[in-house]
């Protein structure tokens, strides 16, 4: 049983207003279509605040987020937490420079995910907005975005990302077929930064296909 924690009402108001700005602003873009999507952010070395499941992720208001374990479990609430918890506290638990989770639903992502679900792998190369994402310094470089099945089996998907990470492959996001796209950040600017990179980047490679390029 996870052990009690005195809830610190004011940091946990603070990440859920900034949960809530991130999503007011990827509701706008139209990336969290139809109470799809979910966002986190640490609460502190074992928790996350994340949202709670099924809310309009575009119009998040402070009560819509709760508290949870790095086991996915709700902490001080009877909420039931984003059907996806358990890839958003996997990051948690796996690097404690991770601060923030964003899932969405985009049009691009999702089709995206679809075409390149085959292959297992979108690769970028040689496109400058690669440098938005944290360590890549050169548009000469190549970023590669898995695509991972989907299922409603997260224990499924968390090994499959693990399994990933556990080769040692570099992972700064993922889309899930037919599904959408995670990414991450050490805060959540950083994270925002990658969505908007990678949703950018998908954009490019899907024109360029329409293209017959
Ligand atoms: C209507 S979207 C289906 C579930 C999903 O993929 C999603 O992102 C939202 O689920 P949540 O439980 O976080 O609301
Ligand atoms: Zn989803």
């Amino acid at each position: 049983m996870a052990h009690p924690i005195q809830v610190d009402s004011e940091r946990l108001a603070q990440c859920a207003r900034e949960i809530a700005d991130a999503g007011r602003e990827l509701g706008a873009r139209g990336w969290t279509p139809a109470t799809s999507s979910n966002f986190s952010m640490r609460y502190d070395d074992a928790h996350a605040a994340v949202t709670i499941s099924g809310r309009d992720k575009g119009r998040l208001g402070v009560d819509d987020i709760m508290l949870v374990d790095f086991a996915g479990q709700a902490v001080a609430t009877t909420a039931r937490p984003s059907a996806e918890t358990l890839l958003h506290v996997q990051m948690y638990r796996r690097d404690p420079a991770v601060g923030a989770v964003l899932h969405t639903h985009s049009h691009n992502q999702t089709v995206a995910s679809r075409l390149y679900a085959a292959a297992g792998v979108i690769r970028f190369s040689g496109w400058e907005l690669q440098k938005a994402i944290t360590g890549y310094v050169t548009h000469e470089s190549d970023l590669d975005l898995p695509v991972f099945p989907n299922t409603q089996d997260m224990p499924e998907l968390v090994a499959q990302v693990d399994a990933w990470l556990d080769a040692g492959k570099p992972l700064h996001g993922y889309l899930i077929d037919g599904h959408g796209i995670y990414t991450w950040g050490r805060t959540m600017a950083e994270a925002r930064r990658h969505l908007e990179a990678f949703e950018f980047l998908l954009a490019v490679t899907l024109d360029l296909r329409r293209l017959g390029a």
